[in-house]
Formats: C-alpha cells, structure tokens, sequence
C-alpha cells in the first residue's frame, strides 16, 4: 500500500512540461496566503529572464522568498496552518547544495523531518532528471543520483505526487 506521512504535494517533470504552472495552480486553489520559496539563482541573463518572466506569472499577491541552500530553515520562517509554499525547485537545491559540498544524506533527511511537522501546506516542484542516457561526466552522474534518491524521500512522504508531461498531469499518488 502506498502510504503518506503529510498533507505535502511533489510535482515531478522535465524542463518545459509546464510543472511549475500546474503547482501555480494548486496553490491558487488552495485559497491560502500564497508564498514561493525559489531555489534558483540569476547566474546569467537568460535565468535572469527565466526570473522575470515566473515573478511576472506569480503578480502580487505572493510573497516570494529566495532560499538556494537554506532551504528547511526558509521553509521554518515562514511556517503556519494559513499558508501554502511553494518550492521551486528541489533539483537546483540539490546543485546548490553539491556546488557547496554539503552532506547530501543530512540534507534531504532535514527536510523530511520538517515535511513531518510542517503546518503551512508544501507544494515541491522537481526536474525529473533521470530518464535519458547515463551522462558521460562524473558530477552529472552524481547530481542524478542526488535527485532521484531526494524524490522517493519527499515522494515516500508526501499526499499527492503528480507527474507532469506536454503539459498534461499524471496523478501518482494520493
Ligand atoms: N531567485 C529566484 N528564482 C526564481 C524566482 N522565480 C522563479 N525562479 C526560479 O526559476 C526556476 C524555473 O525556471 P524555468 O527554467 O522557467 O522553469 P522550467 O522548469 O524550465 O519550466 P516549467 O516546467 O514550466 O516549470 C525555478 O526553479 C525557480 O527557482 C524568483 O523570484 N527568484
């Protein structure tokens, strides 16, 4: 049996598949106070456009927090029954997170803990990275790993999982 520990939803999906949109959309209907907790960082101008163009998406009425490696204690900050937060996404942490070295398993085992307490609803978007060919480099095939061994522990704890393809969702969990 497929069994949940928290009211928390992971959307999976590969770039473009439009799994940011359908999390949007969850948290718009949600009818809490709306919050987007970004794990990525403007390194260049096309991610600094990539920015512009999801802040133009969200408006106003969010409030948004800028978290690429602390994530659990941005999440603990801003924890209380009356909103959803928003995580995007848990595969630039993991970058952030192995560009700073940090201990992996230590890691993703804090936030599981804080999926266990959490009383604000969480909302996590992922990449789905480990569907094509084995990559050739050493780091990328690490970073695959990382992400994949983080999804079935979010996964494992989480209500809903979806699976987000062209657009469309898959509902895998819950
Ligand atoms: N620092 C920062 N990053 C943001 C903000 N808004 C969005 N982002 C980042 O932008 C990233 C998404 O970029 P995109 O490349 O457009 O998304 P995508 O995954 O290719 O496309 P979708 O599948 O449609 O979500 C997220 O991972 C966020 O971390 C913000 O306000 N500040």
């Amino acid at each position: 049996m497929i069994s949940s520990e928290t009211g928390s939803v992971l959307v999976l999906g590969g770039a473009r598949s439009g799994k940011s949109t359908f999390a949007e959309a969850l948290v718009t209907a949600s009818g809490l106070a709306m919050h987007y907790v970004a794990t990525g960082r403007a390194w260049d101008g096309e991610m600094t456009s990539r920015i512009a163009e999801h802040r133009d998406r969200r408006g106003g009425e969010w409030q948004t927090l800028e978290e690429p490696l602390a994530l659990v204690d941005g999440l603990k900050s801003i924890d209380t029954p009356d909103r959803v937060i928003l995580v995007d996404c848990l595969t630039l942490w993991v970058t952030n997170l192995m560009m700073e070295e940090r201990d992996m398993a230590a890691e993703f085992a804090q936030l599981a803990g804080h999926m266990l307490t959490a009383r604000a609803k969480l909302i996590f978007v992922s990449n789905e990275v480990g569907l094509g060919i084995v990559p050739d480099n050493r780091m990328a095939r690490d970073f695959r790993d990382h992400a994949g061994r983080l999804h079935q522990i979010v996964a494992a704890k989480a209500a809903e999982v979806y699976f987000i393809a062209a657009g469309l969702p898959l509902k895998m969990k819950g």
